[in-house]
């Protein structure tokens, strides 16, 4: 049985878990008997640690973030992500700290997981009231051009403004200004080299243009979906729509990886 684990110090974790849930019963078991899949909400090392798969969902990433510090999670978290290379989503603030660098952060900048090369920046469309839902056609799910369009809510959001040149091991931006990168590890040398991020950045969805009207986005081509190896990130909030297309295919991918490193391990 696969362990998901949704992150849950802050934000829209017990939404993801019901969706899911949903999700999973698509998902035919190996034996009618046994289901696939249990989801379990994770706020200590210790619960992290029995997870094969974690979410990060949305919500304020300064707060989960600070949140995490505080539990001891976020060097665990790194591991999870970049050392063990477990299968991770980040959803709209779980993106911004999925990102090896973001802009526009809080004075001071914040505590990110990293594991994407990108630098996103946050609050893109501007705040609270430029929030949006928009329905998006998503080809990662679904290639046919008359798939039933996703519905896609906005709040906050972030878009990956930048793709990083790929390094290994710990990921630094010093060419250019930024806000926040991942802080280097504290762990010592070799358990930093151990940290590599997966194979190439893929563009999996931007936003058409007109989208969202009055904002920023009006131009269109923002990056609003990306997987980079085991790491996949949306700006949006599949978990708000109670549409469960987006967990099925993540769970999908899940177990794919999880197989693949059961055979290799
Ligand atoms: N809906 C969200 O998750 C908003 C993210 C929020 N703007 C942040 O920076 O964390």
């Amino acid at each position: 049985m696969i362990t998901v684990g949704v992150l849950a110090l802050q934000g829209a974790f017990s939404e993801h878990i019901q969706l899911l849930r949903q999700a999973a019963m698509t998902i035919k078991p190996a034996t009618p008997e046994s289901p696939n899949f249990q989801f379990v909400e994770v706020r200590t090392q210790d619960e992290l640690s029995k997870c094969d798969a974690l979410i990060i969902p949305g919500g304020e990433s300064t707060a989960i973030s600070l949140v995490a510090a505080r539990s001891g999670l976020l060097e665990p978290l790194r591991d999870f992500v970049k050392v063990e290379r477990k299968p991770t989503w980040g959803t709209c603030a779980g993106l911004i700290l999925l990102a090896e660098s973001a802009n526009r952060t809080k004075k001071g900048g914040q505590e990110l997981i990293g594991g994407l090369d990108v630098r996103v920046e946050r609050n893109h469309f501007g705040r609270q009231l430029d929030s949006f839902a928009t329905d998006l056609k998503l080809p990662f799910l679904d290639p046919d051009v008359d798939a039933k369009p996703f519905k896609s809510v906005f709040i906050r959001a972030p878009v990956v403004e930048k793709i990083l040149p790929h390094k290994e091991g710990i990921q630094t931006e010093e060419a250019e200004q930024v806000d926040t990168v991942v802080a280097p590890s504290k762990t010592p040398k070799d358990d930093a080299a151990k940290r590599m991020l997966g194979g190439e950045v893929e563009i999996l969805a931007t936003l058409p243009a007109g989208s969202a009207s009055q904002s920023a986005a009006a131009k269109g081509g923002d990056v609003i979906a990306i997987r980079q190896g085991n790491v996949f990130g949306t700006s949006f909030h599949p978990e708000l729509t109670g549409d469960p297309r987006i967990h099925t295919w993540w769970l999908e991918r899940v177990s794919e990886q999880v197989k693949m490193k059961s055979t290799t391990a």
